[in-house]
């Protein structure tokens, strides 16, 4: 178990943008050893983002980004390989590979390490398809012949295979019908504190968001504005949280709305 209560992640006053766009304006975040962060806000926000530049996938303009203290927006590409094995990433899409068994999709990494026993892989794999309520049987189907549920849960158990520190779910329960967003929401929480894991999580569904937090952070034109503990979210004054949280058109975030012509 992982001591909770310590920062994990800080990212102090990060910065990005894109051809002259500012994207990111200055997010400050903290997230604790052991507790579950969920970003909210609409859509290009600088959520993904955020976690891009936490990865070092995008290099920010400028900004802090601490792991365990340590400063990591200017490691070499040898450190960023280390870097990497704490993570467990479960992507928006499930980023299945299509041509691989599911065993080798959840045991992808583990069995690029030199020296990795197939059959040891595919038998720690078959494990974690257990944890995430899934039946040993579809062990050796292919991604296309599972339904996308059960594509999530794949792609939940390959970011779990290695029990990482640090578990980063973009839109884990998106797409999903409301029954199995909560068998995932479920299979999340528990196999997350069982971990011990850190986690920073995207969500749009609400339900999710309450299911799975401790903390909530709402970002609004790259900038974290609000933060707290998951059950204030509800009740508090912030527009920016009442707006999305209720989930109501008129409010201080406008989207973007094309009409068509006739
Ligand atoms: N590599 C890139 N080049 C140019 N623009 C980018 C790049 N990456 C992200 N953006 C832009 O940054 C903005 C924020 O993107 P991001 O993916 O972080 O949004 P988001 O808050 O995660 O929203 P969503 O919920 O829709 O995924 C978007 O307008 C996106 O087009």
């Amino acid at each position: 178990m992982t001591q909770t209560g310590q920062s994990k992640i800080v990212v102090k006053d990060l910065y990005k943008s894109f051809n002259g766009v500012n994207i990111l304006n200055g997010i400050n975040l903290e997230v604790k050893s052991g507790e579950i962060l969920t970003l909210i806000g609409p859509s290009g926000a600088g959520k993904t983002l955020t976690l891009k530049c936490i990865l070092g996938l995008v290099k920010p303009d400028s900004g802090s980004i601490l792991l365990d203290g340590e400063e990591v927006t200017n490691l070499s590409s040898q450190e960023r390989d280390e870097f990497f094995k704490k993570f467990g990433i479960l992507f928006q899409r499930s980023g299945l590979f299509d041509g691989l068994p599911v065993w080798e999709n959840i045991g992808f990494r583990l069995l690029q390490q030199s020296g990795a026993k197939r059959n040891e892989v595919k038998k720690l794999a078959t494990k974690k398809l257990s944890a995430v309520g899934l039946s040993p049987d579809i062990a050796d189907l292919y991604p296309a012949e599972l339904s996308g549920g059960m594509q999530k849960r794949v792609g939940f158990a390959r970011a779990i295979a290695g029990d990482p520190p640090i578990l980063f779910l973009d839109e884990p329960t998106a797409g999903l019908d409301p029954i199995m967003s909560n068998v995932i929401n479920d299979e999340i929480f528990n196999n997350v504190r069982e971990l011990g894991s850190t986690v920073v999580a995207i969500t749009s569904n609400l339900l999710t968001a309450r299911i799975i937090s401790d903390h909530i952070a709402m970002i609004h034109e790259g900038k974290v504005v609000w933060t707290g503990v998951v059950q204030e979210a509800a009740s508090t004054d912030n527009p920016y949280v009442k707006q999305f949280w209720n989930k109501r058109k008129d409010g201080p975030i406008q989207m973007p709305v094309t009409t068509i012509s006739a």
